[in-house]
């Protein structure tokens, strides 16, 4: 029983199962060797940050949860969109760890959530991975935040630690279907502390963030870019060819 009752978070109708997090993270982990892709992390050091705190990062693509879960701390879950849960595995897998769903249309209701879920992280020593731009952007930039995480950590009273990944244009473009292996910078920042702030604090801290990222993710995408070759595109032959790339290069440094 000590055993269930330290895996399972049931409040506010919220449930998390840590030991599958954990299950998911191992899992996850090993699909970049499939994709020949490699994660370089660096400060890792912002991330040893005791009790809850709120992470927000960069949203490019479905391939973010493989560079999430290189660095997901334990106890920590995320935000996601009500629409995963019906995802079929996928939607399941994101059900056993926990995962917080919002209906974006609804913005009250997301808010009600997300209050809740400021109290549940206290309660329970969780932390909540949020992405403040509320949606997958591959334009070479990132979207105006939303508000939503800042509230979430000022309520919380929570610190925020930003993690920026690097572009993924150089190996990845979605709407060309072209693929190839390559790297992927992951760039944890120095957390952003809350404390004493309030609902008036949110533009300044949400702008603050912004820039913080913004920053970063310029830096650390015009460095990788240059270790990264030219992009295959996701036809049969080339794909073939980008895989023989993969598994005669990347995969084996990886492994
Ligand atoms: C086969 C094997 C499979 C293996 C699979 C493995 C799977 C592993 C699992 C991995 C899963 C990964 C999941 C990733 C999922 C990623 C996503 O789904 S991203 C999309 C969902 N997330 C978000 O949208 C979060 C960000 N959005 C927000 O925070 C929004 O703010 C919002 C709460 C949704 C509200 O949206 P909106 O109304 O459009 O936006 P705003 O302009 O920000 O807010 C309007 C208004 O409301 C105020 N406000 C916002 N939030 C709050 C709040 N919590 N409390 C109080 N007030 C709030 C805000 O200040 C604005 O008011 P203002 O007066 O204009 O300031
Ligand atoms: C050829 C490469 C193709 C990419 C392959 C990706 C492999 C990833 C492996 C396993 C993880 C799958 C988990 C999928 C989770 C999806 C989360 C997600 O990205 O949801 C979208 C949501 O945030 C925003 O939705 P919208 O952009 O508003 O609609």
């Amino acid at each position: 029983m000590d055993y269930l009752s330290d895996c399972y978070w049931t409040r506010s109708g919220l449930k998390c199962l840590f030991a599958s997090c954990r299950v998911i993270r191992f899992v996850v982990r090993h699909v970049k060797y499939f994709l020949g892709l490699r994660f370089q992390v660096s400060g890792w050091e912002h991330l040893q940050t005791d009790g809850p705190y709120v992470i927000i990062s960069n949203h490019q693509s479905s391939l973010d949860v493989l560079g999430m879960m290189e660095i997901l701390p334990d106890r920590c879950t995320m935000i996601a969109k009500k629409e995963l849960v019906w995802a079929g595995t996928v939607g399941m897998v994101c059900w056993l760890g926990g995962i917080v769903f919002i209906n974006r249309q609804k913005t009250r209701d997301a808010k009600n959530v997300m209050s809740d879920a400021a109290k549940t992280m206290l309660a329970d020593q969780i932390r909540l991975w949020v992405f403040p731009e509320g949606t997958r952007n591959q334009n070479g930039g990132l979207l105006p935040f939303k508000k939503g995480a800042f509230h979430l950590a000022i309520q919380a009273q929570v610190p925020i630690i930003p993690i920026v990944f690097s572009s993924y244009s150089n190996f990845y473009l979605r709407k060309e279907k072209e693929f190839k292996s390559g790297t992927i910078t992951l760039k944890v920042l120095p957390k952003i502390e809350t404390k004493g702030l309030t609902a008036d604090d949110v533009t300044t801290l949400s702008e603050k963030s912004f820039s913080v990222m913004h920053s970063a993710f310029m830096e650390i995408s015009s460095q990788t870019t240059q270790s990264n070759g030219p992009v295959f595109p996701l036809s049969a032959p080339t794909t073939r060819m980008a895989r023989d790339h993969v598994v005669g290069n990347h995969a084996n440094q990886a492994l």
